[in-house]
């Protein structure tokens, strides 16, 4: 099984449109977790466009599945996931500005940076994932570094799984491989959906989760929460 766990983020950026509470973000992954989803991600960014750094600590006594926090582990970073010590944390090379992530870690430049902040995580009982694009080297590389998982950044796929090319899986199938070899749990996301996550899943061996966010919440916009997240899990399971 797949676990699904659904990104957040977007709710936050509605609630901020007006500066109230509405909608409440902590309903909201309540709701997402008694609709069935097996865990809640967030990924504030520096700007608090959206999630808050105080929504992170708010949301920690909320969430009853698994919590997984995402970002770039810069200093203020890496001081609130040691203090909310969430299930997992996702490390994502994003550049202050950037709109949404675009890449993964180089895992052979930053293999000495990677290692020593995954060990201080571990340390204190937070599993690890770091996000890498498709390429062997990559998953090699992550392996090195000795995070628990991968998170295989998924917007090539989407992108051309939406224009017919199902061959884009190729490159994610074969990470999944060779991550499997390296004892590496993997994850995935970006742009995943319901029209592309069968497909996804039914090509990598050993998918432990994905986290899913811009979609679903614009899937639901139609069709509501709660059968989304059905429709999604029908589709892992
Ligand atoms: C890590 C990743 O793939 C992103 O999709 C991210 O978590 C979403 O962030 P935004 O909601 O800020 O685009
Ligand atoms: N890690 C990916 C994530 O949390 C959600 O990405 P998206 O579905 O918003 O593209």
């Amino acid at each position: 099984m797949t676990k699904l766990s659904v990104n957040i983020n977007k709710i936050a950026t509605l609630r901020n449109a007006r500066g109230g509470n509405v909608p409440d973000l902590l309903r909201v992954a309540t709701d997402i977790e008694k609709f069935g989803a097996q865990g809640i991600t967030i990924h504030p960014r520096p700007d608090e466009r959206h999630i808050r750094y105080q929504d992170a600590y708010d949301l920690k006594p909320i969430v009853s599945t698994e919590y997984n926090i995402e970002g770039n582990p810069m200093d203020n970073f890496t001081k609130m996931v040691l203090e909310i010590k969430p299930t997992q944390v996702t490390l994502v090379p994003d550049a202050v500005d950037a709109i949404t992530s675009n890449a993964g870690w180089d895992t052979v430049k930053h293999a000495a940076y990677l290692k020593e902040i995954i060990s201080e995580f571990k340390r204190n009982g937070i599993r690890t994932s770091i996000f890498v694009d498709p390429t062997l080297k990559m998953i090699e590389g992550a392996a090195e570094t000795g995070t628990d998982r991968i998170e295989l950044y998924t917007e090539e796929f989407a992108k051309q799984y939406s224009l017919g090319n199902k061959e884009a899986i190729k490159p994610y199938t074969e990470c999944a491989i060779l991550a499997n070899k390296l004892n590496l749990g993997i994850n995935a996301g970006h742009d995943l959906s319901l029209e592309n996550i069968k497909f996804f899943k039914e090509n990598i061996p050993n998918l432990l989760e994905v986290s899913i966010g811009h979609a679903l919440i614009c899937e639901a916009l139609y069709d509501g929460l709660e059968k989304v997240i059905s429709e999604y899990l029908k589709k892992l399971s």
